[in-house]
């Protein structure tokens, strides 16, 4: 029989019971035995829908209360030191403590997952990092499984990919030098699952995808030289999974490895099959990832056939299929989809599987393999079918907009004039200070805000009054801004759910589920939204609340968007048209609403681009191509302002330095970068490279609730004067500020105004901004930059 099987399932819950089982533990609402109990309930359903399916194991260790590579750290015995927790008696207030911060530390650093809006929180290694004595809780996970009648395959994160993802910020430490204690930590862990009667344990290794340098490849074999050679009693059998895009290495260096199959994502990377349909060792399994882990969309299943009978003739049970990774990015189930409340176009939802229903297709699969298709006919043809509507359903191909995009010419995607000429205008017409402050554009996103939208979402407020009350908040934070002295407003994003749901609510070729959550770090979830169909704008989108807005005050109140590349990034996109082309049609929508925001006298627009960075591809050679599509798109969104419009970008959560010259090619007028947590750091690649636009490096850190002194934010402002010229210079925080709440939001602004005051004060009377004072022992804020820290309790 054909082995099923799955990377890993969602964790969240098909209503979210784990992020509100959290949030009420935070809250101390509920007690731990409590939330522990709604985390068992969760394993034990994901398990059952599992066995159902007919696959062979049920995923273990894919659960995590806040994240799985927090969990590999305890497993491993690898806590951050600066804690001072032992891993081995680890307890729910410490776990949290380490997600989330506590008094005496912030919270590990938290970072994307590869080129997903998954979230992990970083590894913290340093010398004395052991590796000798764990946390259990995986061991207990495999018997709880056990107990429940399943056959447990525990899912590790593996040594490379833990070692590569960690960091150490121990002056002059390599954590490469960890690899042998690594390695042995990981035998003992497998003995340990070899005990409990495990016959398989799947190693993660999406590293291995990456273009990793001479000392990582030949770190390699030291990985994996304390596991043993045979699968046996010291050791399960292990298969190596990779996935996001095709392994990096030669399957002659993989052979020589202690592991007993491997896993390959076919969807991103179909072609790497071919050249190891000769090379895999004798004795391995070909796990055939399939089935899209990272999309929504229905699996060809005829197609798949086609790859998989040829596989399957060669290496009969030696062939697994699987989806392409794990499951953990796309919602749980269209069930929800049904009925009252459902929002998904009814023509597209036959067009979808979330992760129940890619289940279903595994089996589809597996069993059309091993009796013949005519066991599972209906299935089959129901397949078909859905395809077959969705390639001839003639409103997903639109010709006014395949022609728009094809008539874009490069003047189209530039502004007209340079910034030299474009920023002279902006000054004569904004007049505003040096140093002018503004913030990012969102603020506390109060319960009682979300109340009324998800009142009026069941149809138990008005949608007048639901816009009245928007404008009612939009009126009191302006109100707030003019209070704290603010230069450059925001109208606050009171009306948004999240910046990309908004948008894509209000353009044709997209359509939305109404429970389709994804998790994106601890109890934080989006719900992205699905474009099905070529995209384009009906109408304004932003300009009433917009003009209403800029009518309450003199000062200038930034119209508020999201670029095309996070529009993209952070939707479920259609699979049946390149990326760039679907960028570029975003593009014009955004373009078409900068147009009118300019009309209806906006001054300043912010096109916000904080996926832009994340749209990278994993491999290097793939850059070039990806940065010329993506900052053409942003440029078709901005090209159309006007010399003196002011166009503002924004990015966050990334490692600027590689792309660089990419960003100043957006030629944005201002840029508001996330750098506290670095202290400044990531400006010395903006300040060496001599970025030419106007720069807002963040002052604070919007992650965390903790208040800023004005000193502080004066001593980054002093370090940032010394890197970019004092004229160039704006003053915001590093984010939005949606997360937070009023009380520290409000505090931590005036701190901001003031350190902008004092120096603005420093500059018109000396003509320069002294460098900050030498501080003994600088706090790396880097070493530990906060993460979500009590966003949500
Ligand atoms: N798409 C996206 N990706 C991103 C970010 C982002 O802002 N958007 N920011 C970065 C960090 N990631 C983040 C991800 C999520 C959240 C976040 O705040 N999520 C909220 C949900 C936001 C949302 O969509 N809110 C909706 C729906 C809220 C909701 O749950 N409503 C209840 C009922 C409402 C109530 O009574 O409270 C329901 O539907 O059941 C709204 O405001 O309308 C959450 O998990 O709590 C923040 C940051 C990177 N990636
Ligand atoms: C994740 S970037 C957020 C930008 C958005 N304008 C906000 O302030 O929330
Ligand atoms: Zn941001």
């Amino acid at each position: 029989m054909t082995t099923t099987h799955i990377l890993g399932y969602p964790r969240i819950g098909p209503q979210r019971e784990l992020k509100f089982a959290l949030e009420n533990f935070w809250q101390g609402k509920s007690s731990a035995s409590e939330l522990q109990a709604t985390a068992a309930q969760l394993r034990a359903a994901n398990w059952a829908k599992q066995r159902d399916a007919g696959l062979r194991f049920a995923a273990v260790g894919d659960f995590a209360l806040y994240d799985h590579l927090l969990d590999t750290a305890a497993l491993l015995g690898a806590l951050p030191a600066r804690f001072g927790f032992d891993a081995r008696t680890l307890g729910l207030e410490q776990y949290f403590a380490l997600a989330r911060g506590n008094a005496a530390q912030p919270a590990m650093e938290m970072t994307k997952w590869f080129d997903t809006n998954y979230h992990y929180l970083v590894p913290e290694l340093d010398s004395a990092s052991t590796f000798d004595g764990g946390f259990d809780a995986l061991f207990d996970r495999v018997r709880e499984a056990q107990e429940a009648g399943h056959a447990p395959k525990p899912v590790l994160i593996g040594p490379l990919t833990f070692l590569w993802l960690s960091k150490s910020h121990q002056p002059g430490f390599d954590r490469l030098s960890l690899a042998p204690a690594l390695s042995r930590a990981y035998a003992r862990v497998l003995a340990r699952l070899a005990e409990l009667g495990v016959e398989w344990v799947q190693l993660d290794e999406p590293a291995l995808t990456l273009d990793l340098d001479t000392s990582w490849r030949d770190l390699l074999p030291t990985l994996y030289a304390a596991l043993p050679a045979q699968a046996g009693a010291l050791r399960p059998k292990l298969l190596l999974s990779t996935y996001f895009e095709s392994i990096s290495f030669a399957p002659a260096t993989l052979a020589g490895l202690p592991v007993d199959g491997v896993h390959f994502d076919l969807v991103r990377a179909p072609q790497q099959i071919d050249l190891w349909r000769e090379a895999l060792p004798p004795q391995w399994v070909l796990s055939a990832g399939i089935i899209d882990g990272r999309n929504v969309w229905r699996s060809d299943l005829a197609a798949a056939l086609r790859v998989l009978r040829p596989l399957h003739a060669a290496l009969g049970e030696r062939l697994w299929i699987a989806p392409s990774c794990s499951l953990l990015h796309v919602p749980v189930s269209l069930a929800a989809e049904h009925g009252a409340g459902a929002r998904l176009n009814p023509e597209v939802r036959p067009w979808l599987a979330f992760a129940e229903e890619k289940l279903e297709e595994l089996r589809v699969l597996a069993t059309a393999l091993d009796q013949g298709e005519d066991a599972v006919r209906d299935a089959l043809r129901a397949n078909a079918e859905a395809l077959a509507s969705r390639r001839n359903c003639p409103r997903v191909t639109l010709p006014q907009v395949r022609r728009r995009v094809e008539a874009l010419s490069e003047a189209d995607a530039r502004r007209s004039a340079p910034y030299a000429q474009r920023i002279a205008a902006q000054h004569a017409r904004l007049n505003l200070p040096p140093l002018p402050t503004t913030t990012i554009g969102s603020f506390p996103q109060t319960a009682e805000i979300r109340a009324a939208r998800a009142a009026w979402r069941r149809g138990e407020l008005r949608h007048t009054d639901y816009l009245q009350k928007m404008r009612e908040e939009i009126a009191a934070v302006i109100r707030k801004q003019e209070d704290i002295d603010l230069d450059v407003l925001v109208h606050g994003e009171a009306e948004r759910n999240d910046m990309v749901e908004f948008f894509g609510e209000q353009l044709w070729g997209y359509t939305f589920s109404a429970g389709g959550w994804v998790q994106s770090y601890g109890s934080r979830c989006v719900k992205p939204p699905i474009i099905w169909g070529d995209v384009w704008r009906p109408e304004p989108m932003t300009v009433d609340t917009a003009r209403h807005a800029q009518a309450l005050t003199p000062r200038p109140v930034k119209g508020m968007l999201t670029g095309p590349i996070t529009l993209l990034q952070w939707s479920f996109v259609r699979d049946d048209l390149p990326r760039d082309q679907v960028a570029l049609q975003l593009a014009l929508a955004v373009r078409d609403e900068v147009s009118d925001l300019q009309n209806a006298g906006i001054a300043i627009i912010q096109i916000d681009e904080p996926a832009f960075r994340e749209g990278l591809p994993l491999k290097r050679d793939n850059w070039p191509q990806y940065l010329s599509w993506a900052v053409r798109a942003f440029g078709v969104s901005a090209g159309v302002a006007r010399d003196d419009t002011q166009i503002h970008t924004h990015m966050c959560y990334s490692e600027f330095n590689d792309i660089l010259p990419s960003i100043a090619a957006m030629d944005a007028d201002v840029i508001t970068i996330e750098t506290s947590r670095s202290n400044m750091e990531l400006l010395d690649g903006f300040g060496a490279f001599a970025y030419p636009n106007d720069i807002g490096p963040g002052v604070y850190d919007i992650h965390s609730p903790r208040v800023p002194s004005a000193a502080d934010m004066a001593r980054l402002l002093r370090r940032a004067a010394q890197l970019i010229a004092p004229e160039r210079l704006w003053v915001n925080p590093d984010c939005g500020l949606k997360t937070r709440a009023w009380p520290e939001t409000e505090a931590a602004l005036r701190h901001m105004v003031q350190a902008a005051r004092d120096l603005r004060h420093e500059l018109q009377t000396h003509g320069r901004i002294a460098p900050p004072p030498a501080v003994a022992a600088e706090v790396p804020v880097s070493a530990h930059s906060t993460c979500c820290a009590h966003d949500c309790a």
